[in-house]
């Protein structure tokens, strides 16, 4: 079972999607005036291990993440740099989903605000003819009083809150928010029922949502700093328009600090991605994000990144030898001290599914697999007992797999045996043409073991992996 911690109600909640099969996830992406830094690598990363976790699990996932293309910052920042904010946008919106590739971060969907205005039109005229929203002076906000469950996502009570000092007159309430911003002169704007002007912020996470992943998303997630306001207010128009719960896990990534302050573009302590990928590498880079739970704040640091590097090496190290045992073939039947280092490897195996299940703790996870790393190095190194060699192998398989930080080394194995089954498959080939069906049945029915299905044509066959 794997159970989540949900910022909604703030407890552990067995994980269990609206579709018992498909996990459908929206992460909010990066608003793109800047290049992506390091701390938006551990959000996107943290939530890319979550995705493969539940895969390896048996799950479909579907992620959806938005590109922030227009919005106050990259319109300042365009007047800064005296270019256009398309310019802008574009730019590092390019440099991001570059990013996103070298990080090995899977994304299904990356859908921009400035290519869905007509629905985020639509959205808004929707929330305005169900009396959750309203016109002045040319801007629609969200009126939070027709809400009544705002504030249940962030515990924060609406009073607290004052959304925007600058358009206080226009708006109903302090707490009430833009869903729609009239032009001002200098400033990009789209044709609307109310006016020329530009969609606010949050309402695009809602509009894209719904329409790409349907009214109900199983996990919704970002950083920390967007429980509020942005979570609460995109939830308050969802619900509000659709009158059923929208999201089953709200799910936030404790920040990445640097000097003990969150990094971030407007406070320019950024380390870009784009430096830290080319000085350590995307894997020691995921191996770094991944050594801290996610809801744990975590400090960068040179000597941590090193460190990581070391670790991973050490990981590195452990699967050559135990490619070296399994190369050799068994040399010898397993005897009682094999069997123990055996149940040992079973043992740290099952500890590193189970921390994993327990709300994705990456951290614990990585202590099982580093503990079958020590193994390989005090016992199976010089028992050379292939069976133990094969179940550390699994177990480097399936952290690699929601690590995603030696693909490299398994690439080479893979290649390696897909070499061996294709000679094995030519050489069964042979055997039918030649009407020796027994062997040939012998031998699909071994690979089968092994899970390798053969597939028999009129010519010749072919396989595939189960
Ligand atoms: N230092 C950080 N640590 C973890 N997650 C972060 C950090 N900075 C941004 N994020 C997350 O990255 C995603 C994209 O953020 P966005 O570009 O809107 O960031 P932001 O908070 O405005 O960034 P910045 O503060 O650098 O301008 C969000 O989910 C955000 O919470
Ligand atoms: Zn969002």
């Amino acid at each position: 079972m794997i159970t989540v911690y949900n910022t909604f109600g703030r407890r552990v909640e067995e994980f269990s999607p609206y579709d018992p099969n498909l996990v459908k996830m929206y992460v909010c992406g990066p608003t793109v005036q800047d290049e992506v830094h390091i701390g938006h690598g551990r959000t996107f990363v943290a939530f890319d291990a979550i995705s493969r976790y539940l895969r390896l699990s048996g799950f479909n996932v579907i992620r959806v993440q938005n590109i922030t293309d227009i919005d106050d910052k990259i319109i300042k920042k365009a007047q800064e740099t005296g270019t256009s904010w398309e310019e802008v946008a574009d730019k590092y919106a390019k440099s991001y989903l570059e990013m996103m590739e070298r990080l090995k971060v899977k994304i299904d969907l990356h859908p921009k605000v400035t290519t869905h205005i007509s629905h985020i039109i639509d959205f808004i005229q929707k929330l305005i003819d169900k009396g959750h929203a309203y016109v002045s002076n040319g801007s629609v906000y969200f009126d939070v009083d027709t809400f009544p469950q705002y504030g249940e996502l962030s515990n924060i009570k609406r009073e607290e809150w004052n959304q925007g000092e600058e358009f206080l007159k226009e708006k109903r309430h302090p707490y009430d928010f833009a869903l729609w911003k009239a032009y001002k002169p200098g400033e990009p704007f789209w044709e609307s029922p109310w006016g020329k002007g530009r969609p606010g912020w949050h309402i695009e996470c809602s509009t894209m949502s719904t329409r790409y992943l349907g009214l109900n998303i199983d996990i919704h997630g970002g950083g920390m700093d967007l429980v509020f306001p942005h979570h609460e207010n995109e939830r308050a128009q969802t619900e509000a328009l659709t009158g059923n719960r929208w999201v089953k896990y709200w799910m936030h990534v404790a920040f990445l600090n640097i000097r003990k302050e969150k990094m971030s573009k407007s406070k320019g302590n950024i380390v870009p991605l784009k430096e830290a990928v080319s000085k350590y590498g995307p894997s020691a880079l995921r191996y770094w994000f991944l050594s801290s739970q996610y809801r744990s704040t975590v400090e960068y640091s040179e000597e941590a990144m090193e460190q990581s590097s070391r670790a991973l090496d050490r990981l590195r190290d452990a699967l050559s030898i135990l490619r070296k045992i399994i190369q050799e073939g068994p040399k010898h039947f397993s005897r009682d001290e094999d069997i123990q280092v055996q149940a040992e490897l079973v043992q740290r195996v099952s500890q590193f599914r189970t921390a994993l299940n327990n709300d994705f703790d990456t951290a614990s996870a990585l202590s099982a697999i580093h503990e079958v790393a020590t193994l390989v190095f005090s016992k199976l190194q010089y028992s050379e007992d292939a069976l133990g060699a094969s179940i550390a192998l699994d177990a480097f398989r399936q952290f690699n797999e929601v690590f995603g930080v030696m693909d490299e080394e398994f690439a080479v194995e893979l290649e390696r045996l897909t070499r061996v089954i294709d000679a094995v498959v030519e050489i069964r080939n042979y055997l039918r043409k030649n009407q020796m069906y027994d062997l040939s049945d012998q031998i699909r029915q071994i690979l089968a073991q092994g899970g390798v299905k053969v597939l028999d044509g009129k010519e010749k066959s072919t396989w595939r992996f189960q």
